[in-house]
């Protein structure tokens, strides 16, 4: 599990079939494979939950805050997610594109053609700034930078095998860099949500929706609660989607067959129109394209929550205050639910395609699932379209390395970036980049 923890999951799964118990490091873990035990798992009731989600995940705490929705349950989980809710309204979000293209176009703007960057860091800082923008307006603009470094220093903490952890707050500690980043965000979004309570306007980011959103029963989220859901929807809104939008360049220039396609209908399409939400909407085969990354390439490897009573699975009992886990990797790479597993192949999200297999219900999970779905992956969805169809029509790359290995267990990172040579890139012709704000 320390040295190649994504084969040691195949693996158990193997070996094991769909149910096994392990121990590592004095902890005791049941691992679920399959559709099924993402079900069992995921499609729980949110007033009567027979699983848990915070003492597993509160490895998370040091970044996302002890009062952040993925680490709350029960009653606590529904209020905070039905207040945060109405900030990612599909019609909100849709006002967030001419953000999204314009901080790729600013990213590519950067790119010198012959040179070779890391496209990994690249769309990384680029995703870390459409988060901070489509989350917080323009004003916390200029500390873009410092809330990316902080919060990349408590990321890289927390995405180390819980197994090689050390959470205790001692000098020198990782745990103590990562506690101490996260305080210095703390700070500024503190600031911010003063001034914003001391001059309310509508500003039209998700910071106004969670200080205005309120529930039925007159109910709103404290300004310790909207400090957590600002900085976890920004960690969770960078870390995941520019995992994604790293191995979306390395799935895309790996497969020059795909690509074309690709460019073929952003070209139909788009044409050299700026992107619009209808665009982005229209492409059929990206989306495709985009359901195969994140389900190969599946930004969480593997998630738990702990029973709180006990459970029946595939004949066996997993007594209360067990941890219980599955596996998104392990799942999306089963033959039984995705043919030729390991093959890279949009059609088979075509419909229309002849071999077209309606997917298993829970068997494509990068999102999870049941009432405690990922909140962010429309805007997740919408990010990966804006920056593949201003990659496919912007540039001319080539990958610089034979192939990237994943790294991270909280998030499968490519390790060592995705090195690419820039051939060319295209100015945008319909575009006046300089009417941007810096
Ligand atoms: C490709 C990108 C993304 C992936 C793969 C992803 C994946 C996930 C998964 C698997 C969960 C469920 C965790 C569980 O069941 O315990 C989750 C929850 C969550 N995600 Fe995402 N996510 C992505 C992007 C985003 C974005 C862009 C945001 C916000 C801007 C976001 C915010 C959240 C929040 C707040 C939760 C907790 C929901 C709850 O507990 O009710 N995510 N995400």
């Amino acid at each position: 599990m320390l040295g190649d923890p994504y084969q040691a999951l195949l693996e158990l799964n193997e070996r094991y079939g769909e149910v096994c118990k392990f121990g590592v490091a004095g902890q005791h873990y049941v691992m679920l494979f399959g559709a099924e035990a993402n079900r069992l798992l995921l499609d729980d009731s949110p007033k009567r939950p027979r699983f848990l989600s915070r003492d597993v995940l509160s490895l998370l705490i040091p970044v996302v805050g002890s009062c952040a929705m993925v680490v709350s349950d029960g009653h606590e989980h529904r209020r905070r997610r039905s207040l945060v809710q109405p900030a990612f309204a599909y019609r909100r979000l849709q006002r967030y594109v001419p953000t999204m293209t314009a901080e790729v176009e600013r990213m590519l703007s950067a790119w010198e053609p012959g040179s070779t960057v890391d496209a990994f860091a690249a769309v990384r800082s680029c995703i870390r700034r459409i988060a901070i923008r489509c989350l917080f307006g323009e004003r916390l603009q200029e500390h873009t930078d410092v809330i990316g470094r902080e919060l990349e220093t408590a990321l890289h903490y927390i995405n180390r095998s819980p197994f090689l952890r050390f959470d205790h707050d001692l000098p020198g500690t990782g745990y103590r860099k990562a506690v101490a980043a996260r305080k210095r965000v703390d700070d500024l979004v503190r600031a911010e949500i003063d001034q914003r309570r001391a001059e309310p306007q509508d500003r039209g980011d998700v910071l106004e929706a969670l200080l205005t959103s309120c529930t039925h029963s007159g109910e709103r989220l404290s300004d310790l609660e909207v400090r957590d859901q600002v900085i976890s929807l920004i960690a969770s809104g960078y870390d995941s989607s520019s995992s994604a939008a790293g191995w979306a360049v390395y799935a895309l220039l790996s497969r020059p067959e795909v690509y074309a396609r690709v460019r073929a209908e952003v070209a139909r399409v788009a044409g050299d129109e700026p992107l619009t939400h209808a665009h982005l909407e229209a492409m059929d085969y990206v989306g495709w394209t985009i359901k195969e990354i994140l389900r190969l390439h599946t930004p969480g490897v593997l998630t738990g929550r702990t029973a709180v009573e006990d459970v029946e699975f595939a004949g066996h009992t997993i007594p209360a205050g067990t941890k219980v886990l599955y596996s998104q990797y392990v799942t999306h790479r089963m033959p039984s639910l995705f043919p030729d597993p390991l093959e890279f192949r949009p059609e088979r999200w075509d419909p229309s395609a002849p071999d077209y297999r309606e997917p298993v219900p829970y068997s494509w999970v990068p999102f999870g699932g049941g009432y405690r779905h990922c909140i962010g992956f429309t805007f997740a969805e919408l990010e990966l379209r804006a920056l593949i169809a201003e990659l496919a029509r912007r540039t001319e790359l080539t990958l610089a390395v034979d192939s990237v290995a994943p790294v991270g267990v909280a998030t499968m990172w490519p390790k060592g970036g995705v090195p690419v040579t820039v051939g060319s890139v295209h100015p945008p012709r319909s575009r006046d980049l300089a009417a941007e704000p810096a």
